[in-house]
């Protein structure tokens, strides 16, 4: 266990053996941000039935021609249409979204034509098929349009809406058990001694599990003890988390008691220390069917490993089909110095040259404890391990950063 394990190993062993959670029913209006558990067929056609594209005069094309003069026999509005026929030289009125009557085979624009009484005469001559959108010409029933594994967006609500669906079969969600260590922290709004800091982690692990449509379950601060960080694990185990994440507390200092208290409460630790910068002391292991995951107490570390492997585990268990953020390429903004044996995540901005392609600066400080630059970094740059001297304009992968990290 000593020997860093690289990204990309450390990943899959996270992800090993995480098999998604059981779905649930949950009412439409509710599913913006799940994943769907079940592939999503059409309930109905869409339109079901011909209707109108625009508003003007449903005719049969062959009457309509210019000056001919048309008799208007009823009328066909969205939710009301018209139950007769239109016959040789007849004509019914027809606004958007209605159902074409019986004999029109055309919609003539409303501008395209003059109404006197109960006549109407086309200035322009109607096209056959005109203005018309056929039955089913965005779906049909039994037609399957979202696939098991898909995040819902906003357009797809509308889209299962549409399909006739009141009511989603998605997979529960991911309860993930936040534990922030250190003697050093107090929460925000709270007096700070005079050898204390802010915490902060917990509120952006919270931000990413929520981000990933999981619910945060928080376990406050723990101080270096074991007895106290014991305690609290427990309170993850006895909550039945899907995920316990720690902070802090990870790395080889006397009062880094996170992993031997984890091993402690019978956590088998899988891996400890990444070759990854920044992140390396992070812990990943398993108690039942609880993942563990200790991160670094360095801000950008904790934040960094959450987008790496907190966010992947969270996509799995969501039964997610694309669990892992994948990488873009993009050119560097400025030369870079050669790698050591660790894969880095540098924190970075992005511009796009004269053929718009997108351009990665890293920023000069790359300091693990500053949370200033990580909130200005529009993607993180990533530096393969022992990657040689780049120069500015040469090929590079980065990471986005999207909402809501
Ligand atoms: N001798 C060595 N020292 C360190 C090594 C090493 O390999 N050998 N690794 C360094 C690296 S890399 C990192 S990253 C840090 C991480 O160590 P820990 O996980 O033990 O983190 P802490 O010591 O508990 O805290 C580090 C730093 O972060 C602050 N912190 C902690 N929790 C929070 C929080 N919830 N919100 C805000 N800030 C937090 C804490 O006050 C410290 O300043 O170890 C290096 N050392
Ligand atoms: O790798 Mo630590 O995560 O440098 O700060």
């Amino acid at each position: 266990m000593s020997a860093l394990l690289p990204v990309v190993d450390a990943r899959a062993r996270i992800l090993d053996g995480l098999t998604p959670k059981p779905a649930e029913t949950v009412a439409l209006g509710d599913a913006l941000g799940r994943t769907l558990a079940a592939p999503l067929a059409a309930l109905r056609t869409q339109p079901p039935w011909d209707c109108s594209a625009m508003d003007g005069y449903a005719v049969r094309a062959a009457d309509a021609t210019v000056g001919a003069r048309l008799k208007v026999v009823g009328e066909s509005a969205a939710g009301r249409s018209f139950a007769g026929e239109i016959g040789a030289g007849d004509a019914a009125r027809i606004f958007t979204g209605a159902p074409v009557p019986k004999g029109a085979d055309a919609v003539l624009l409303q501008e395209d034509a003059d109404r006197d009484g109960d006549a109407v005469t086309p200035r322009e001559a109607a096209l056959a098929g005109r203005h018309i959108r056929r039955a089913g010409l965005d779906f049909q029933a039994g037609e399957t349009l979202l696939d098991a594994g898909r995040r819902l967006g906003a357009r797809d609500l509308a889209l299962a809406a549409a399909l006739g669906h009141g009511a989603l079969s998605v997979a529960r969600r991911p309860r993930v058990a936040i534990l922030a260590t250190g003697d050093e922290l107090v929460a925000p709004g709270a007096e700070v001694g005079p050898d204390q800091i802010v915490a902060s982690n917990a509120f952006a692990i919270a931000g990413v599990v929520a981000g990933e449509g999981g619910e945060a379950i928080d376990l406050g601060i723990a101080p270096d003890d074991r007895d106290a960080i014991r305690a609290a694990v427990e309170r993850a185990f006895a909550a039945e988390a899907d995920i316990l994440v720690t902070l802090g507390g990870a790395s080889v200092g006397d009062h880094d008691l996170v992993r031997p208290v984890l091993e402690e409460a019978g956590v088998a630790l899988d891996f400890w220390k990444i070759a990854m910068r920044p992140g390396k002391p992070m812990m990943a292991g398993r108690r039942d069917a609880t993942l563990v995951l200790g991160l670094p107490g360095n801000p950008v570390s904790a934040i960094v490993c959450a987008l790496l492997f907190l966010v992947p585990a969270l996509r799995r268990l969501s039964g997610r089909a694309d669990a892992t953020p994948g990488l873009r390429p993009a050119r560097l903004g400025r030369d870079m110095p050669a790698n050591d044996h660790r894969e880095d995540y540098m924190r970075a901005a992005l511009s796009f040259d004269d053929a718009g392609r997108p351009v990665a600066t890293a920023f000069p400080r790359q300091d693990s404890s500053m949370l200033r630059p990580l909130a200005d970094a529009e993607c993180l740059l990533v530096r393969a391990p022992n990657a040689p001297a780049a120069s500015a304009g040469d090929p590079c992968l980065i990471l986005e950063l999207p909402y809501p990290l």
